[in-house]
């Protein structure tokens, strides 16, 4: 039997939002070590296999020793307004970079364990073109793990410029979503959430902990 594609899902472009401020880690998360790696290397790893092409979204750097050859781009929207300043950028970047593309991936820069499956979980649940997918795991929303149609660009631009909290729920509730759903792996330290992410020193602590797990899993 085949599988019916889904025709407004082509390969997507991801972006890496590494745009944030840091301010409770206290140093730019992106190039912490993890298991002797940058955490922003780590997630690279895992999430440009699985798009047609992946960039970086910073307000720091604007290139990568550890990642030659990988776009970076800034905020287009000043002020560090928030993620969906991130968001917008990465829409406007694969507009232009990737003009066949129809939807683009985004995942945060601290979270090291993101699901190897998580551009075709989204593709995968998403029913209609015009659909915002939307991670989900153990009943909670993971809202900067999305896949967004590239259409949105100029009406994210003008909630960005015009809404006063700027929260990601809160764009995408006015649009239509879809959940797209995630197992949390067990280890035998117990579950490891794919979504955890890395906020604090003592967040990275456990990561440091729990990456041998994770690789024991996988290999
Ligand atoms: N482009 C952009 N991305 C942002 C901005 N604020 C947060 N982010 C990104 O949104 C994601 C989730 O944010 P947080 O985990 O809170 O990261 P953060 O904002 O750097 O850290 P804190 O300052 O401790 O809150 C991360 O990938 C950040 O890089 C922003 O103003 N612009
Ligand atoms: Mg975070």
């Amino acid at each position: 039997m085949s599988i019916p594609s889904i025709p407004s899902t082509p390969p997507a472009p991801g972006i890496v939002l590494a745009g944030g401020r840091s301010s409770r880690m206290g140093s730019d998360k992106a190039v912490m070590m993890l298991g002797g790696r940058p955490l922003l290397q780590r997630v690279i790893a895992r999430l440009a296999p699985q798009t047609a092409g992946l960039a970086v979204n910073s307000n720091t750097a604007t290139e990568l020793d550890f990642a030659p050859g990988i776009a970076v781009f800034a905020d287009t929207v000043a002020g560090h307004v928030g993620p969906m300043a991130g968001v917008l950028s990465g829409l406007r970047h694969a507009a232009t970079h990737f003009p066949a593309a129809s939807h683009v991936v985004t995942v945060p820069t601290d979270t090291p364990f993101l699901p190897l499956d998580l551009v075709a979980r989204f593709q995968a649940a998403i029913t209609l073109p015009g659909q915002i997918a939307v991670a989900t795991s153990g009943g909670i929303l993971h809202p900067v793990f999305a896949l967004w149609p590239i259409a949105l660009a100029d009406e994210l631009e003008h909630w960005l410029l015009t809404d006063d909290k700027r929260r990601v729920r809160s764009f995408i509730q006015r649009h239509p979503m879809i959940e797209a759903d995630f197992p949390v792996p067990d280890t035998p330290q117990g579950p490891i959430d794919p979504f955890f992410n890395i906020n604090t020193p003592a967040d990275l602590d456990t990561a440091e902990r729990w990456l041998p797990l994770i690789e024991d899993i996988e290999r």
